[in-house]
């Protein structure tokens, strides 16, 4: 079960006379949810999705439903929140807070191709030039300052040689933070979890970015390093595969050319990339909480992809 708060058409005939919306016409439960409860609403206005938010609050949300709607406004292909008549983003429903956004069209292509790769890095540069101006400020939750909490947390289950790479990752990573060329790499908001499940395509067209919950103000580097250790890899092995990557790198670099601080960052940002979901990971599987990860993911394919990263230098940002 993925839909958390159950809600029927009844509930909401009322509830949604505040939105610009008409009446509601339909409303079914989406089953792939892990975090919200989300749900496809048919209005007298159209398609929608609905979100009853699960573990964010009402302080926490502005940031990431503001930050859509100045992308969408933006140009940039993500859900455009819907506003209630009262100009709100946000609107109770069975106490916890709800937000309908436009529905996407299309399906997550979990088989991806270059083409799909070079779309995806167009509008990963994209967003982030958009986001220039985007006035409010939040950490990356998921950064550096939660693996050093998280770090003691995961140890004890480990063994002996997954622990001694988590510490050596750990020093290396707080390191290469305290450095001069990490304070010079190009920060804004970012999406922070742009896998291939955050991303619909129909066909070779990419309609797009969703699932904006980690998204925070990081580096951009780290976002294409996020982005980049699942789209271009195999996913057995872990192993970059090189048309892929090349045809995010330049996509992206078509629209904002990586500098050069960046280029000299890239491969201890893909390993940082890698640790951040090995760590969650890690997190998620021995310390589970209540409804909120019901099948957690498997830590084990992070921490192939880290020592993949430390072993084989990837293909640099410019070809
Ligand atoms: N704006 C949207 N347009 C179309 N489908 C969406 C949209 N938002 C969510 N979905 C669908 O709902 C599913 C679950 O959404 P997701 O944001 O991943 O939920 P959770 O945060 O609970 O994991 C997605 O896989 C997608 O199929
Ligand atoms: N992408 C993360 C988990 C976050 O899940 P999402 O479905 O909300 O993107 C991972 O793979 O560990």
């Amino acid at each position: 079960m993925a839909v958390f708060t159950p809600v029927t058409l009844d509930d909401i005939s009322q509830w949604i006379q505040q939105f610009p919306l008409g009446k509601a016409l339909a409303i079914k439960g989406i089953a792939s949810g892990i975090e919200n409860s989300n749900f496809f609403l048919t209005t007298e206005r159209g398609e929608y999705v609905l979100t009853i938010f699960e573990n964010l609050s009402f302080e926490q949300l502005p940031f990431y439903l503001r930050l859509m709607d100045h992308l969408a406004t933006r140009g940039v292909l993500v859900p455009a929140p819907v506003a209630t008549n009262a100009g709100e983003l946000l609107a109770p429903l069975h106490g916890k807070p709800a937000a309908i956004v436009s529905k996407l069209e299309g399906r997550s292509q979990m088989d991806p191709q270059p083409v799909h790769c070079a779309a995806v890095g167009a509008m990963l540069a994209r967003m982030h030039l958009a986001g220039l101006d985007y006035p409010l400020q939040q950490p990356n939750l998921r950064g550096l300052a939660w693996w050093n909490e998280t770090t003691p947390l995961v140890l004890p289950y480990l063994s002996d040689d997954s622990a001694h790479l988590l510490r050596s990752e750990m020093h290396f990573q707080q390191a290469y933070a305290g450095c001069e060329t990490y304070h010079q790499l190009q920060r804004g908001p970012v999406h922070a979890d742009l896998f291939r499940n955050n991303v619909m395509f129909d066909g070779e067209r990419l309609t797009g970015f969703f699932d904006f919950y980690f998204a925070g103000c990081d580096t951009w580097l780290f976002d294409v390093a996020v982005t980049v250790n699942d789209w271009c890899i195999n996913l057995d092995t872990g192993v970059l595969d090189e048309a892929r990557v090349r045809a995010m790198l330049d996509a992206y670099h078509a629209v904002r050319p990586f500098t050069a601080a960046e280029q000299a960052a890239w491969q201890p940002m893909l390993r940082a990339a890698a640790l951040r979901f090995w760590l969650s990971r890690l997190y998620d599987f021995y310390q589970p909480r209540e409804a909120e990860m019901l099948t957690p993911h498997d830590p084990t394919h992070f921490e192939r992809i880290l020592r993949e990263r430390i072993a084989t230098p990837a293909p640099g940002l410019t070809g």
